[in-house]
């Protein structure tokens, strides 16, 4: 990949435009400095393989395929270990195992992973008895602790963000192409799931078909080889554009610009405006894009976005990822499909079920209902099953680790047992076995689609 000088300005046509949530850099020589050793790192990822994964989505837009996009609120560096990546992984590869059963499709695997580290806050501050201090904005702008000297921005931190990702990105290729995600194996942490899960009973019918089906192909002669590797992609919301942009670069095989920091990259809630500085960025690069969509979002916007963001309408460029709360997607979702199906372009639709059904519980801690979480997700099978359209997948914050962070689930969290193990540098997240519920339940309304 080689970085032409033309065609690379195309990267920084953002920066005459109101770039919403970007940190108070209080040194902007250093952040220059970091920028300009950025712009010399070698890329996370090949623009070929974000082509293939814009196929792959393609392939969902399409009814074919089904999305599932899951990992942490907030990555923190001191968690890129190999048992919470490995713990993460195999959360995400034992659902999508699940889901591919029930469904029938391919189901196309995509981290929020190897990136995910810069946070939109919903404000500039953070008070703690009487103590005012900036927000914490991920790990890639500011420490968590809640002093002054760690709340300040420090752009030596988007150096570190690019090791993390390496580091972790490197982990994840190892374990998917090396024999450790192996679909025998993912089917038989399943197995131990079902067994050991106090709602897994529930799910034992399916598992059982899914051991059958295993022990079929197996019969059939359908080589071992086949099971060995599983393909896998990192995303991450694209919101620092200091760094995107320090990441984006010409692909030499189609003179186009890719940010190569991830295979996709989407555009937060607070950072979608038409005429801002996210939205233009997004519009040069060739990688799949995403778009958070929540409750406020009009027809209008939607078709303006996909003008912006998918010209030339092409099935897997663009994702729409639907965040409107329990209570009023069956309200705001069927008029935003209708009218962008209607309008010929073919997006993948997608449920995030976590941002819009956040609360405080009595404790202080951010929580969320695993009900909640379903029933979002149960609208959106609903919405899309009258208007004939297809429910492209899923978007989830989880963690490989027994965190109790959201309340319910099989093996269910109490309010008052949030405090045990509270870990998350920012929103709340779905534990091991809550997401492996979750898979279960999504695989049945899959079915029953
Ligand atoms: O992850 C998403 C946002 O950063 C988060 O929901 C904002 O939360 P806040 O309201 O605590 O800032
Ligand atoms: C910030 C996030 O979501 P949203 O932009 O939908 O609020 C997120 O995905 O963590
Ligand atoms: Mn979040």
């Amino acid at each position: 990949m080689t970085v032409n000088a033309e065609t690379h300005a195309g990267g920084h046509t953002w920066r005459s435009l109101p770039a919403a949530q970007q940190p108070d850099w209080p040194d902007s020589e250093a952040l220059r400095d970091v920028i300009a050793e950025l712009e010399s790192y070698p890329p996370l990822v090949f623009a070929g393989e974000c082509d293939q994964l814009r196929a792959r989505l393609g392939a969902v837009a399409r009814g074919e395929a089904f999305l599932l996009q899951g990992g942490d609120c907030a990555e923190a560096f001191d968690a890129v270990g190999a048992d919470q990546i490995r713990n993460k992984l195999k959360t995400l590869l034992q659902m999508g195992a699940v889901l591919t059963y029930a469904g029938s499709v391919p189901v196309v695997k995509v981290g929020r992973i190897a990136g995910q580290y810069s946070k939109p806050r919903s404000k500039p501050t953070e008070t703690r008895d009487g103590v005012t201090l900036p927000t914490y904005r991920g790990d890639s702008v500011n420490g968590f602790e809640f002093t002054p000297e760690a709340r300040i921005p420090d752009p030596e931190r988007l150096k570190r963000m690019y090791h993390a990702s390496a580091a972790t990105l490197n982990l994840v290729r190892a374990f998917t192409t090396g024999g450790y995600a192996d679909l025998r194996q993912v089917h038989a942490w399943n197995q131990d799931f079902v067994k050991s899960s106090p709602s897994g009973q529930r799910y034992e019918a399916l598992a059982r078909e899914i051991d059958r089906a295993l022990n079929f192909m197996n019969a059939c002669g359908v080589d071992p080889e086949e099971f060995k590797t599983v393909e896998f992609f990192s995303s991450h919301e694209a919101l620092i554009l200091d760094y995107e942009s320090a990441l984006t670069r010409t692909d030499s095989r189609t003179g186009r610009l890719y940010d190569v920091s991830a295979h996709m990259v989407w555009i937060g809630e607070r950072t979608r405006q038409l005429d801002g500085a996210h939205i233009e960025f997004a519009s040069r690069i060739r990688n799949p894009i995403g778009v958070k969509l929540g409750p406020t979002t009009t027809p209008e916007d939607a078709l303006a976005l996909i003008d912006r963001l998918d010209p030339d309408r092409e099935p897997g460029r663009l994702t729409f990822i639907t965040r409107m709360g329990a209570d009023k997607i069956r309200d705001r979702l069927p008029e935003l499909v209708e009218k962008v199906t209607a309008s010929g372009a073919r997006v993948v639709w997608i449920c995030d079920p976590m941002h819009g059904n956040t609360f405080e519980a009595a404790s202080g801690h951010k929580t969320r209902r695993f009900d909640d979480v379903l029933d979002e997700v149960k609208g959106f099978f609903e919405v899309h099953k009258s208007l004939g359209t297809h429910p492209g997948g899923i978007h989830v914050e989880l963690t490989g680790d027994d965190v109790t962070e959201c309340v319910g689930g099989g093996d269910e969290i109490f309010v008052d047992d949030l405090h045990q193990r509270y870990e998350t540098a920012c929103d709340p997240r779905l534990n091991r076995s809550q997401s492996l519920d979750l898979a279960f339940l999504v695989a049945e309304m899959y079915r029953d689609q």
